[in-house]
């Protein structure tokens, strides 16, 4: 049997035996419903609230802030819709990015289609915005800036404060999806600007299927679903209790151990750039060489296809994920590679490992030992590798 090294952590990350302790006695003896108002009730709402405190604590909002959402994409379709619906009076433009996730994204593209217009700013090589782009798409109708923080695909860090401090001096709201920042990069609302922002539990060891949005006091914003009470009256539904522990557990944490975790994966990430760089040739690091998270590694690997290389890695026990469309089931490349100006061949070749708190020096080695094989394996049968050889010019040698 082969060894088996996870390196997606950016899809998914396993939870920790600490938050599934915490979560297990609200299935099955503290049941109860947090509306109630009997002792079974009183325990669960008690259990939401600690954990709801524990949300807030990580990002530096206040505990009122934070409202619990089924994940990151119903924190951003909620924070998206939620501000052009109610600020429809105010104007009808709306300012993204070409690299948002697509959870952002389609939400601004059903909104074009309801009377909305939204500017898709573009990306500089590394997958930076430019900031004078942004100040210049700022007209007199513009509700809305939905920036995210960090890029879940090649891990581009934005300037988060400048934005929110450029966002504050023209009045308009700002919304950040830090779904791949939570944990990853330390986050404080107030130094930041930043007025609703989107996170999700599974990306920092907490349970899937849970989020929470965070939205500052006096942010005029819709409620996302009508009935209940729950959470303040804006989502409705009987709250994941389990999931909401779960979530709160995850970020205390993350808050405990980000400077080892950071250091951490930062290391591994290096060890697994160096290695690859050092040791395989026609290859390029996507994304901003300081400025990315400190887990993820993004990789082209000229004249192979992603989705070979991923079965081929896979055979030996390793996952990773790839931006070419056959493996995420579209029939578009990556549009955060095209974004940042690869070509459509080029963009085939990429290759994202990211590494977590389980990921281990031997996992490195591993890989650093497996990939130059396959790459090299799969270089063989490349047509356009032969004409390399013959003298021809890749990408990479152009760059
Ligand atoms: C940047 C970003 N936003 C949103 C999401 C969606 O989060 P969830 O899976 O919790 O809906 C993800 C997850 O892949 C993400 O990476
Ligand atoms: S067909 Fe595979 S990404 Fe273009």
């Amino acid at each position: 049997m082969n060894r088996r090294v996870y390196l997606d952590y950016s899809a998914t990350t396993p939870m920790k035996k600490e938050v599934l302790e915490e979560m297990q006695p609200y299935f099955i003896d503290k049941f109860g419903n947090p509306s109630s108002i009997y002792s079974f009730g009183r325990e669960a709402k008690k259990a939401v609230d600690i954990a709801r405190d524990q949300v807030a604590k990580l990002i530096g909002a206040k505990t009122d802030e934070v409202y619990f959402t089924a994940g990151g994409s119903e924190a951003d379709n909620w924070a998206i819709k939620g501000i052009a619906y109610a600020n429809k009076d105010k104007g009808n433009h709306i300012i993204t990015t070409k690299i948002e996730h697509h959870a952002v994204l389609h939400v601004c593209e059903h909104l074009e289609k309801n009377g909305f217009n939204v500017t898709y700013l573009d990306v500089d090589e590394h997958g930076l915005i430019n900031l004078e782009d942004l100040k210049n798409a700022i007209t007199d109708q513009t509700i809305l800036i939905s920036i995210m923080f960090a890029n879940n695909e090649i891990g581009t860090i934005q300037p988060i404060k400048e934005i929110g401090q450029i966002a504050k001096e023209k009045g308009v709201t700002f919304h950040t999806d830090a779904v791949q920042a939570l944990g990853n990069v330390a986050i404080d609302v107030n130094a930041l600007n930043i007025d609703l922002m989107s996170l999700s539990s599974h990306k920092i060891y907490g349970p899937k299927g849970i989020g929470a949005l965070y939205i500052r006091k006096g942010i005029k914003i819709h409620s996302f679903v009508h009935g209940g009470a729950q959470e303040r009256r804006r989502r409705a539904g009987t709250e994941n209790v389990p999931g909401i522990v779960g979530f709160g557990k995850a970020c205390e944490l993350a808050m405990e151990n980000m400077d080892t975790h950071i250091k951490h994966l930062k290391m591994l990430r290096e060890k697994l750039i160096k290695g690859i760089m050092e040791n395989i040739g026609y290859v390029r690091l996507n994304g901003h060489p300081e400025k990315r998270l400190p887990g993820n590694v993004n990789m082209v690997f000229e004249f192979i296809e992603g989705e070979s290389l991923l079965l081929s890695l896979d055979m030996v026990g390793i996952a990773g994920s790839s931006g070419s469309a056959c493996t995420s089931g579209s029939l578009d490349p990556s549009h955060v590679l095209m974004a940042i100006g690869l070509p459509h061949e080029i963009a085939h070749g990429s290759l994202r490992l990211t590494v977590g708190d389980f990921t281990t020096e031997e996992d490195i080695d591993y890989v650093l030992e497996q990939l130059p094989k396959i790459v090299d394996r799969l270089r063989q049968m490349s047509p356009l590798y032969e004409k390399v050889k013959g003298g021809q010019k890749s990408c990479t040698q152009k760059k």
